[in-house]
């Protein structure tokens, strides 16, 4: 059987095509109307539109209807009735990653085999995702965290399931790439995939700065990445830039992602709450402060993070830096009104 042209069977498939025609390559696609009208199936209709688009099903001898398959497995993997870490937010940051590679300066910077890698690791980034943190995990001596040792244990889950989804009948689309290629993407794409983990942020952000500091000497050129490891810090960062893109979309985007999350979040502190656990930060649904919490977020971890990226890329993010410096300054407007109401 032909698979659909968008990878889904959907009533609105005209209108996809013509949205993904318009902003498959642009920052601040509607993300959430990708969901709508490819019938819940947003990771799927993205990475199969991204494949097509980067001809990785000729690259790769990809087969249309195994790539489906594979990936319609995975997004069944998603938690549909997680507020945040579902399969929307996996086709949200595959998308933004898209749109990252595409930068003037990371021109002929990664080979296909590279690009194919990171693009899987964001599909698969946080796939099986329960909804709750790796502390609520190791704190409740979760399965999943005797099983990792509470060493990122979230971020092994996501690679293993993916791993092994592969193996399922009808499901291997690397069958075509041969050993070396096979092994190499593997270890590329374990490599991304722990990076997500919010505890390796602040080393991962100095090596970028590092990164940064020798490019300027080197008279700004990103060529010269010769080694394994300097080109992965680059991939990492990108896919961890993406996986915290919500405060760098379009404010109406960025708000939404904003509810779902502290949705989930919610959701934890009620369970600590009902489980006699100490509530985690910014999990107490009648206490915490939504945008006064966003406003740190942003000052304390995701502006420093992208100013390195701008830095790097300089100056194909620009206007990613001014949209979450704009959206900082609305966070932070409504957080001084709301305290100022709730004075009265
Ligand atoms: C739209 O808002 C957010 C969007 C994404 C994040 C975020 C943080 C770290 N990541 C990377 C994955 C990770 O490590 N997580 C997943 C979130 O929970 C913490 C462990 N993602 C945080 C966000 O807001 C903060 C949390 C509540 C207010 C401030
Ligand atoms: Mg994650
Ligand atoms: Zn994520």
């Amino acid at each position: 059987p032909i698979p659909p042209r968008l990878g889904v069977e959907t009533p609105h498939a005209d209108e996809l095509s013509v949205l993904f025609n318009e902003s498959l390559d642009k920052w601040g696609i509607d993300i959430f109307r990708v969901d709508q009208l490819s019938n819940q199936h947003p990771l799927v209709t993205v990475v199969f539109s991204i494949f097509e688009k980067r001809d990785f099903l000729s690259k790769f001898r990809l087969h249309p209807s195994t790539l489906v398959n594979y990936f319609t497995g995975i997004e069944e993997h998603y938690k549909k009735d997680n507020p945040y870490h579902n399969a929307v937010h996996a086709a949200d940051v595959t998308q933004s990653t898209h749109v990252l590679l595409n930068a003037a300066s990371l021109v002929n910077v990664f080979s296909d085999l590279e690009i194919l890698a990171s693009i899987f690791a964001c599909a698969i980034h946080d796939v099986n995702h329960p909804g709750v943190t790796n502390q609520f995990l190791i704190n409740t001596e979760n399965e999943l965290a005797i099983m990792y040792n509470d060493m990122s244990v979230l971020e092994n889950h996501h690679c293993a399931v993916a791993f092994k989804l592969l193996q399922e009948p009808n499901c291997n689309i690397l069958k075509h790439l041969d050993d070396s290629q096979r092994k190499q993407l593997r270890k590329m794409v374990i490599d991304m995939v722990l990076a997500t983990d919010m505890s390796k942020h602040m080393s991962l952000l100095a090596d970028l700065k590092t990164m940064v500091e020798t490019k300027k000497v080197a008279g700004g050129c990103l060529l010269k990445l010769d080694n394994y490891s300097e080109k992965m810090q680059i991939m990492q960062n990108m896919v961890h830039c993406a996986d915290l893109s919500n405060p760098a979309k379009p404010l109406p985007l960025s708000t939404q992602w904003v509810t779902r999350v502290m949705e989930e979040f919610f959701n934890q502190g009620d369970r600590e709450k009902a489980l006699g656990l100490p509530v985690s930060p910014m999990c107490c649904r009648e206490t915490a402060n939504i945008e006064k919490s966003q406003v740190s977020f942003i000052d304390f971890i995701v502006h420093p993070l992208w100013e390195a990226w701008t830095e790097l890329v300089h100056p194909d993010a620009e206007h990613i830096l001014s949209t979450l410096e704009q959206n900082r300054d609305h966070y932070s407007e409504l957080s001084a009104t709301r305290e100022a109401e709730e004075q009265q």
